[in-house]
């Protein structure tokens, strides 16, 4: 399985010429929404707007990705073409995930609690947001880091565009005092071991990508 990956600050196409600038507005922007959205899941998690600033994402690592999936082939000798291109089941890894993917392409699946893989259609002028592993850990479970993955059967050429708002770097990331008291388990126990955020990125691109 390949996945088409342009990192932002590698790409320099000629076609638009202000593409660079362009990228840096729209990840600024998606810098500033993101950090607003964490403030209200702090909020509702029952704690300070600003849990999630300072030390634990006040300097926030951020990924952006533009991916291509390409139309189904029958390059592999099928009689019915069937697309082995496209995005393995999996978690994101940091705290919040905005998604803008094409809107006339239904490919991106999640599994909800049941186990069942359903659709996650685009709706115009909408991000899709996923939560990451990092906040499954700070809210010891209160939210999940939901597995979703892409399989683009349509006939036509997908882009999506992820913006991903991190931990700081070095960040260790553990269960907070008041979700364990929220999360019901017993005594405020915490569900998950501490993780360094830069490490379980390292982990996770080594085992998600095939090159
Ligand atoms: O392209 C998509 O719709 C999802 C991409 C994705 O899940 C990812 O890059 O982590
Ligand atoms: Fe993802």
């Amino acid at each position: 399985m390949h996945i088409f990956v342009f990192f932002v600050s590698l790409y320099r196409p000629e076609n638009p010429p202000n593409f660079k600038e362009m990228m840096e507005d729209y990840i600024n922007l998606c810098t500033d929404l993101a950090r607003k959205i964490m403030r209200g899941i702090a909020l509702a998690l029952g704690g300070s707007p600003y849990e999630f600033e300072g030390d634990r994402a006040g300097d926030a690592f951020w990924v952006t990705r533009i991916i291509g999936y390409p139309v189904k082939t029958s390059e592999n000798g099928q009689e019915k073409p069937v697309n082995d291109i496209g995005c393995g089941a999996h978690t994101d890894y940091g705290l919040l995930t905005l998604l803008n993917q094409d809107d006339d392409i239904l490919a991106l699946q999640v599994r909800n609690l049941s186990g069942e893989w359903i659709w996650a259609p685009p709706l115009p002028g909408t991000f899709v947001c996923n939560i990451g592993d990092m906040l499954k850990i700070y809210s010891n479970g209160l939210y999940e880091s939901t597995l979703h993955r892409v399989i683009n059967n349509s006939t036509k050429y997908r882009v999506s565009v992820a913006y991903f708002y991190e931990t700081n770097f070095d960040t260790a990331v553990e269960p907070l005092d008041i979700c364990k008291q929220r999360s019901g388990s017993g005594g405020g126990a915490k569900k998950f071991e501490r993780a360094v955020y830069g490490e379980h990125l390292v982990s996770k691109i080594l085992t998600n990508f095939v090159y």
